[in-house]
């Protein structure tokens, strides 16, 4: 039962019935992006997250994309990492390079990993001043309501307990408002050691997707998007909230069955 829906507040919800379905969407949406930024801007600012969203870009690789996306106008960072070495099975950026980078032309200086020997704090701050240093160019765009970057596409995954970049439930990276990029030496989930972009980087990208699948998410979807009772806890997926860019949802039907758009579009095809 694949659709389309935009919700009252929460963005777009794209539900697709596979995972190849999924997948095509989600590259089509990011070469679209990129064609946009790259005649508006001359370049194209991605941040990537781990996971299996990795996974799922890798149709880039193959015709047509490979060769009708503008590669050497991409700009890779990445949302979050772990603050292990590239080359450690952890590391996102080894996760991004070895399924994705190496087998389309970007520029090896347009992909901009963190430095893997220096201490998560270090680490942090020494992103976030490479970052200014983009900015400045405007390599990556930059928001007018809060000097904040402002990122041409932030793609997302989001963990069963409903966490988004490395921002896990009740953590106080959350409350970060004055840093960009922030770090972690507790991260309840493995490895412990992490740098992350914060709320205010993320929330003012003029476009941000998440993408999520599987049936382990249903809930923590549901309590993401859906109006939901007032005690209902505050999950870092539903802090996802662009303030002026675009927030769309790729779903798969398992991750998506608790949506109230998912329950009633299923209804509505029991009864046609
Ligand atoms: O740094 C990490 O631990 C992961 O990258 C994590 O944040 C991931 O993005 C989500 O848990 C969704 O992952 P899946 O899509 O693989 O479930």
């Amino acid at each position: 039962m694949a659709f389309t829906r935009i919700t009252k507040d929460r963005g777009k919800l794209r539900i697709q019935d596979n995972l190849d379905d999924l997948a095509t969407e989600l590259v089509e949406y990011i070469a679209e992006l990129s064609e946009v930024s790259v005649k508006e801007r001359g370049v194209f600012a991605i941040a990537l997250s781990g996971g299996s969203l990795i996974g799922l870009m890798g149709k880039l690789c193959q015709a047509p994309y490979n060769k009708t996306v503008d590669w050497a106008k991409w700009h890779i960072f990445w949302v979050d990492e772990r603050v292990v070495s590239k080359s450690h099975t952890d590391s996102n950026y080894k996760l991004a390079k070895d399924s994705l980078l190496s087998k389309v032309p970007v520029a090896p200086s347009h992909i901009h990993s963190i430095n893997d020997s220096l201490s998560a704090e270090d680490a942090a701050t020494d992103y976030e001043f490479a970052l200014r240093q983009m900015v400045k160019a405007r390599t990556v765009g930059v928001s007018q309501l809060n000097d904040c970057p402002k990122f041409d596409l932030i793609l997302l995954g989001m963990g069963p307990d409903g966490h988004v970049a490395s921002l896990f439930p009740n953590h106080i990276a959350l409350e970060e408002r004055d840093e960009w990029v922030t770090f972690l030496t507790d991260s309840p989930k493995p490895p412990p050691e992490r740098i992350t972009f914060t709320l205010p980087v993320i929330n003012s990208a003029s476009n941000v997707a998440v993408v999520v699948t599987g049936g382990s998410k249903a809930e923590a979807l549901r309590m993401a998007i859906d109006d939901v009772e007032p005690d209902t806890p505050l999950l870092p997926a539903r802090m996802v909230q662009p303030t002026t860019g675009n927030l769309v949802w790729f779903l798969d039907n398992p991750a998506a069955s608790k949506l109230e758009a998912f329950r009633f579009a299923e209804s509505d095809q029991l009864l046609a």
